[in-house]
């Protein structure tokens, strides 16, 4: 964000002007959602606490009643000088004090430049915000958000709204940071979108925007094996998960889904799914030319397959045919603590889908204090393939560093089977010859809105029926 705003004053917009348009923002996000009320501004020391005295400002002149209360007074000469000696009114020291009417509170005290954790007066009254359950409105984050990470350093509190501006930044939309924000407003500020060009992001907010042509739609000349041939390797006892894969993968378009499982298994997967081609389980040195003379695209291993060494030799036959694979549930589990022995195996595009228990026994030392995208960032390059860390906030990574941020999933989610679901559906795009980053993030996507769609009560089997109509909107 630093760099955004450094290129738009060097394109000539000043940096005063930015921050009377962040702060005008502010003020107008508070007029279109609050009625007429005493308003507390809490300003920091940078330009953040700036945004904070042009709201201030802006509110006063639209007749509301506003006390401004500083950290400290900001540094002379900066932009923020500039907007606290144009507040016409006074300034008050932070006290908790001001917070006894229970005032809408806007919180300016740190923002992008946050570099510790608030503490003494800050912290307290970041504390006493949170406990009376004060109607807050963070201006850029909520004050202790790490705008980069969505962790939180010390506190911060919990705001009804923020208002941020040019660009979502990941701690919008990771956990905690996403809880924290509440509604999030986007205001243009204006930074010419050319900066954006300048800066080339690489992390966004996933958005069909960004893999929608890649989806691979039906042709007229297509034939079943045109459009995608998946193999699931399943298990024998937990046949529930390669049901939900195979019923997924079909549904998300594949022209043909195999099932491999041992022979005992078979009739309970072909009784469930008539269209649903099963195989007896390979051995892992027989695998590439069952691949190969079936015209097998690409492979989704793990859920239900079992922990040990068959699914770990399995998945490694899988990766060494060089073609997509995907690595779920058992297929990680079996990993614990020898990621390196995926991680040398990798040929061709790989996508591994673990939730957050999955992902620490393979990565134990990426714990949660380095926020999510750092480590699923750090995983994908250890790796040498795309992650899809699962969970609210799910994160997609590639090797180069890319990656997205998901947030559709909504909570109902939360319910066993549905991550089979997920693998099913990337398994398929995997197969259709998508790169796995976008398979992957259009996966989730996809996963997301179909949860959206069933909403309350939903379960693991009613997400594939979701797809057809998905994916006939997406193509429209
Ligand atoms: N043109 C622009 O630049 C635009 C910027 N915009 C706005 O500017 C914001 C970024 O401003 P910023 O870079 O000045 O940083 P900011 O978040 O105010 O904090 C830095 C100050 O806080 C202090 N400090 C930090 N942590 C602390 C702690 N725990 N406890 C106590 N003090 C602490 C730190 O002190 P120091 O570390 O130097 O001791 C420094 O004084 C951005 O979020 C957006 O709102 C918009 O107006 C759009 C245009
Ligand atoms: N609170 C939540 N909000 C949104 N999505 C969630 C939430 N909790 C879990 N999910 C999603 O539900 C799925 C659960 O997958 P997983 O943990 O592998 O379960 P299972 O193995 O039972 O299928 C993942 O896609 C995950 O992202
Ligand atoms: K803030």
């Amino acid at each position: 964000m630093r760099e955004a705003d450094r290129l738009a004053i060097a394109a000539g917009i000043s940096g005063y002007a930015l921050m009377e348009a962040a702060g005008q923002a502010v003020a107008r996000v508070v007029i279109a959602n609050w009625g007429r009320r005493p308003v507390l501004v809490l300003c920091g020391p940078g330009n953040n606490g700036g945004d904070g005295y042009v709201a201030a400002t802006h509110l006063r002149n639209a007749g509301w009643s506003v006390v401004v209360a500083a950290l400290g007074a900001p540094k002379s000469g900066t932009d923020a000088a500039v907007a606290a000696t144009r507040w016409p009114g006074i300034v008050a020291p932070v006290d908790l004090s001001l917070l006894a009417e229970r005032p809408l509170v806007i919180d300016a005290l740190f923002g992008a430049g946050l570099a510790r954790p608030p503490d003494g007066v800050a912290r307290a009254i970041i504390d006493e915000i949170n406990r009376l359950g004060l109607d807050c409105v963070g201006v850029d984050v909520p004050s202790g958000v790490d705008g980069d990470s969505g962790q939180v350093l010390g506190a911060a509190p919990r705001c009804r709204a923020t208002v941020t501006f040019f660009r979502l930044k990941p701690g919008h939309l990771l956990l905690p940071g996403r809880a924290l924000a509440g509604s999030v407003h986007l205001a243009d500020i204006g930074i010419p979108a050319a900066v954006l060009e300048r800066i080339q992001p690489r992390c966004w907010r996933n958005d069909p925007a960004l893999w929608r042509d890649q989806l691979r739609r039906p042709r007229l000349e297509d034939h079943k094996y045109t459009r995608g041939h998946l193999l699931v390797i399943a298990g024998g006892a937990m046949t529930g998960a390669g049901r939900l894969v195979a019923r997924a993968a079909r549904r998300a378009g594949a022209g043909m889904v195999s099932l491999a499982a041992p022979a005992e298994a078979l009739p309970i997967y072909a009784a469930d799914q008539p269209g649903l081609i099963t195989l007896a389980l390979p051995k892992p040195s027989d695998l590439a030319a069952l691949m190969q003379g079936r015209r097998m695209s690409a492979c989704v291993v793990g859920p239900g397959s079992g922990v040990g060494e068959g699914t770990r030799d399995l998945a490694l036959a899988a990766l060494a045919t060089g073609r997509s694979c995907l690595a779920d549930a058992d297929a990680l589990t079996s990993f614990a603590g020898k990621v390196e022995v995926l991680a040398a195996a990798v040929r061709g595009p790989f996508l591994i889908t673990p939730h957050e228990g999955e992902f620490n026994r393979l990565f134990p030392d990426l714990g949660a204090g380095l926020g999510k995208l750092a480590r699923v960032r750090t995983a994908a390059a250890r790796l040498g393939a795309v992650v899809l860390f699962k969970g609210a906030d799910s994160v997609v990574a590639a090797p180069d560093g890319r990656a997205v941020v998901n947030d559709n999933a909504p909570p109902d989610l939360a319910s066993a089977g549905t991550g089979d679901v997920l693998a099913g559906i990337a398994g398929t795009l995997l197969a259709q010859g998508m790169p796995a980053f976008e398979a992957a993030a259009a996966a989730v996507w996809l996963h997301g809105a179909a949860g959206s769609a069933v909403g309350r009560g939903l379960i693991a089997e009613d997400l594939p029926e979701e797809l057809p109509n998905l994916l006939k909107k997406l193509e429209s």
